[in-house]
C-alpha cells in the first residue's frame, strides 16, 4: 500500500533513535496521562498497554496489547473502526515520544484489512521510520489474537515536535492548573 504523499519517508529523513532518557528494550512505556483516553486504566478507555522493542535498524520501536471489548463494538460483534485508528494514534504518538516530545498527530491514514472480532485481542507495532527537522514519520501494524497473528490494519502517520506553549495555549486552563502549571505561566502564553 503506497503512503499519501505528504506520510513518504523523505529520501534525506535519518534513522529516529530512542532519546537516551527514554525506557530500555523490554520496559513497559508508563501511562503518560491518568486521563488518556489510549493509555489510562479508565472504564471507557482503551487500555492499551506498550513496550519498547527492538529494531534491526536502531530506530525506536514499541509493541502495544489491547483487548477488544463489548462496549467497542461498531457493526455487531466487530471493533468499531475509530477505534484501531485511536489505538494506532496511541502507539504511534508512544513510540514517537521515545525520540522527542512532546508531539502532536498531523496527519494519520489508517488502512482495515480484516474485521476484529470483539473478545479478541490485539497486538500492535509502532516504528519511527525516520525523521526530517520537527517531522517524524511512523508506521505501525495490527495483528489480531498474537504478536505475529494476521494483520488486520495498518498505518502511516506524521508526527510534529511542538513546544510546551502548544499546550499552554490550548489545553483547559483547569486542566494545565491541575498538573502544576503555575497560573501566571499559561496568562503569559496566551497573552
Ligand atoms: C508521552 C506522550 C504520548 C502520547 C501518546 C498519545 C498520542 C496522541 C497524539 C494526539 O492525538 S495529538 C492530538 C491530535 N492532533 C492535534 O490536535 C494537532 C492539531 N494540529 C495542530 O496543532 C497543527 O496543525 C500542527 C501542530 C500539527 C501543525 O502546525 P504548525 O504550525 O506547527 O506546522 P506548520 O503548518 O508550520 O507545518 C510544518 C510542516 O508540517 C507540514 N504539515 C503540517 N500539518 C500537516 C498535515 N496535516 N499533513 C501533512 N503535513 C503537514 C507542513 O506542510 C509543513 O511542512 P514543511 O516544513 O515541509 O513546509
Amino acid at each position: 500500500m503506497v503512503a499519501s504523499p505528504s506520510l513518504e519517508l523523505p529520501a534525506e529523513a535519518t534513522v529516529a533513535e530512542r532519546h537516551e532518557k527514554a525506557p530500555a528494550v523490554g520496559e513497559r512505556i508508563p501511562v503518560h496521562s491518568a486521563v488518556c483516553f489510549g493509555c489510562a486504566d479508565l472504564p471507557h478507555g482503551l487500555r492499551l498497554e506498550s513496550w519498547v522493542t527492538d529494531d534491526e535498524a536502531g530506530a525506536a520501536a514499541i509493541s502495544s496489547r489491547m483487548v477488544l471489548r463489548e462496549e467497542q463494538q461498531g457493526a455487531p460483534g466487530l471493533l468499531h473502526g475509530g477505534l484501531l485508528t485511536a489505538a494506532f494514534d496511541e502507539v504511534l504518538g508512544s513510540v514517537v515520544a521515545l525520540v522527542t516530545r512532546p508531539c502532536v498527530t498531523a496527519r494519520l491514514e489508517t488502512d482495515f484489512r480484516a474485521p476484529m472480532p470483539i473478545g479478541s485481542t490485539l497486538w500492535l507495532r509502532g516504528r519511527v521510520d525516520g525523521r526530517l527537522g520537527r517531522k517524524l514519520y511512523v508506521s505501525g501494524r495490527a495483528h489480531l489474537d498474537a504478536p505475529d497473528g494476521p494483520v488486520v490494519g495498518t498505518a502511516s502517520a506524521l508526527f510534529l515536535k511542538v513546544e510546551m506553549d502548544h499546550f499552554l495555549r490550548n489545553s483547559r486552563p483547569e486542566d494545565l492548573e491541575a498538573l502544576g502549571v503555575p497560573a501566571e505561566r499559561i496568562r503569559a502564553a496566551r497573552a
